[in-house]
């Protein structure tokens, strides 16, 4: 079973992570693009291959130079040093071209998920619906971040467990041939043993890799809740930012900042579990990579002051042993950040599901009829949980024709409207239209007015064919908001800075604009007054006769701009 949500993977099997990681990377690896990603992933491994070619002539080196040393062969000095050039020259540019062919793969990959998710995200209004599925914190965080952090630790710990297997294999072979054989008496038989550097390495290693897991495990448990701890922070945060006036309007603070200490608590007191945590980790590492330094020089020396081997060979035998003992510790070594790719595999699991989950959800599917322009039979709204909040709705629209709804508050009003949208997946009955691919356009309480360019704020969701300035200056002007015209260009967090009133007249002129066939208005003018009302319904019904309006209101006066009305008072409930 797929982990859900995002919080349950980190106790899953080894392999299970290694198809979770396959399971998100598939698209990408599958897609159109593979040509290209492979090409550079070979070429990565390769470079990757070159490196470790490199490190094994410059352990050669160090032989052939304290050799010279040892022998104070002046002749050898200067082809020495030159050599030990190149070597660094090579190392260089092999690092470099690795490291420019990398990004442009992470980045390559990058652009692909991210397009995949915004596609999958905003098609199908999974955004929107999936309020309905399983509650998942922070989509945008899972694009803008989770995804990249994804890319770059999966190729991080990819290749480098590939470069620890390679190098290990590489200075396997030249310790075991630099070590000899370790020669002892047991119980009166002359006994050795092969090869017996590569014996202590893997011994030293797995010892050191055994303890480090022992005391760490809890480690990968801790870093995975402080990511799910800061990203609860930071969600608190985020929330202030948008609903500030509102805070400040009800002098909310000292209830906010009791929330925001709660959650900064959490991520505290979990950051100092993990520093404890650290801290033992760290205290066994240090003195682990001290006495590796040590540890082949003690086993090393008898032999070389006995004569049985060059300085030459006591050197590159340590530095063989280090390399060997760097490989075998890969696991310890990137503990850390596998708890972190754990935790982001995990989100962006959640993230996956929840979106497949909410594409799922349909809303009434709209039949096409040529018998008016909207006709509704038997509608009946049902709510998430399965309870039934009104039925029996039923209506024929023809072009022209508008419908007041009216009810009181929690009916069902917005809900009906939500339905005929096709964003309400708990519906049943039967929605008609003349043309199913007709345009149609909602306007709520709070008009949504995008952070751009006003004018295309005004124009939204309009992309293409913007009206030029003078017909918005027109429209603006018939609006009742002419002074905004100057500020066309400007680009401004609109939906704050504009009133309510403001944004309600905005809305108008935007109807005006996209001149759609069915209009929705959700209390659209509630926060203007009444002459200002009569005179925008007056606006529709003079510059769009042929379109149909369908307004849920309160007020008495806005009856009159209807020729029809639906009292959900009147409806009852199952
Ligand atoms: N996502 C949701 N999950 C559960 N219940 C919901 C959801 N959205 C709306 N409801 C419930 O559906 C009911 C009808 O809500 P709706 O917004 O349609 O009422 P309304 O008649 O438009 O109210 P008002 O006049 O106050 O705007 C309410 O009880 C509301 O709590």
């Amino acid at each position: 079973m797929q982990p859900s949500n995002g919080r349950s993977g980190y106790n899953r099997k080894a392999i299970d992570w290694i198809k979770d990681a396959w399971h998100l990377a598939k698209p990408y690896w599958t897609s159109e693009q593979k040509y290209k990603a492979y090409a550079q992933i070979i070429a990565v491994i390769a470079l990757n291959l070159a490196y470790v070619y490199i490190t094994v002539v410059a352990n050669s080196w160090y032989n052939s130079f304290y050799d010279a040393l040892q022998r104070y062969d002046k002749k050898l000095f200067t082809p020495l040093v030159i050599k030990f050039g190149w070597i660094a020259f090579f190392n260089v540019v092999v690092q470099l071209i690795s490291f420019y062919i990398r990004k442009h793969l992470e980045i390559g990959w990058r652009r692909w998920m991210t397009d995949r998710y915004l596609n999958n995200w905003l098609s199908n209004q999974a955004y929107y619906k999936s309020r309905f599925t399983e509650k998942v914190d922070n989509p945008d965080q899972r694009i803008s971040e989770d995804i990249g952090s994804f890319i770059g630790s999966s190729l991080d710990l990819s290749l480098g467990l590939l470069t620890s297997i390679v190098s290990l294999f590489s200075f396997v072979g030249i310790l075991w041939h630099l070590s000899g054989n370790f020669n002892f008496t047991l119980l009166g038989h002359k006994l050795y043993i092969p090869g017996y550097m590569v014996w202590l390495a893997v011994l030293y290693a797995g010892l050191g890799t055994y303890i480090t897991f022992k005391i760490g495990k809890p480690l990968i448990k801790l870093n995975f809740r402080q990511q799910v701890y800061e990203a609860d922070f930071r969600f608190g945060l985020l929330r202030i930012r948008e609903y500030s006036e509102e805070i400040a309007f009800y002098n909310g603070e000292q209830q906010e900042k009791t929330g925001l200490t709660g959650k900064f608590h959490n991520v505290v007191d979990n950051f100092m579990r993990v520093v404890k945590r650290t801290l033992k980790i760290n205290g066994f590492n240090f003195a682990y990579g001290q006495t590796s330094v040590l540890f082949p020089l003690l086993v090393n020396v008898p032999r070389y002051l006995a004569k049985g081997m060059t300085l030459g060979d006591l050197m590159q035998t340590m530095s063989a042993f280090g390399r060997v003992q760097d490989a075998l510790s890969y696991f310890l070594d990137a503990y850390g950040s596998l708890a972190g790719w754990r935790a982001v595999m995990d989100r962006l699991y959640g993230f996956e599901e929840s979106v497949v989950n909410a594409t799922n959800l349909h809303g009434l599917e709209k039949l096409p009829d040529q018998n008016g322009l909207l006709l509704v039979s038997n509608l009946s709204i049902n709510l998430p949980n399965g309870k039934n909040l009104v039925q029996g709705i039923n209506f024929k629209l023809s072009a022209g024709d508008r419908l007041l709804i009216r009810g009181r508050s929690g009916s069902g009003k917005t809900t009906l409207l939500r339905s005929l949208a096709g964003l309400w997946p708990y519906s049943t009955g039967e929605i008609r239209v003349a043309d199913v691919a007709s345009n149609e356009l909602f306007v709520g309480q709070r008009p949504y007015v995008p952070a751009i360019r006003l004018r295309e704020a005004i124009c939204y969701p309009l992309i293409e064919n913007l009206p030029n300035d003078e017909a918005l200056k027109v429209v603006l002007r018939e609006c009742g908001i002419a002074y905004l015209a100057s500020r066309l260009d400007e680009i401004s967090d609109w939906g704050k800075i504009l009133s309510l009133g403001e944004q309600q007249r905005l809305a108008f002129a935007r109807i005006l604009i996209n001149a759609p066939t069915v209009i929705y208005l959700d209390e659209s003018t509630s926060a203007l007054d009444e002459e200002m009302e009569q005179h925008l319904y007056q606006l529709l019904q003079d510059k769009l006769p042929a379109s149909v309006v369908i307004s849920v209101g309160h007020r008495s006066t806005l009856k009159q701009w209807h020729n029809q009305e639906l009292d959900f008072n009147q409806l009852q409930s199952a």
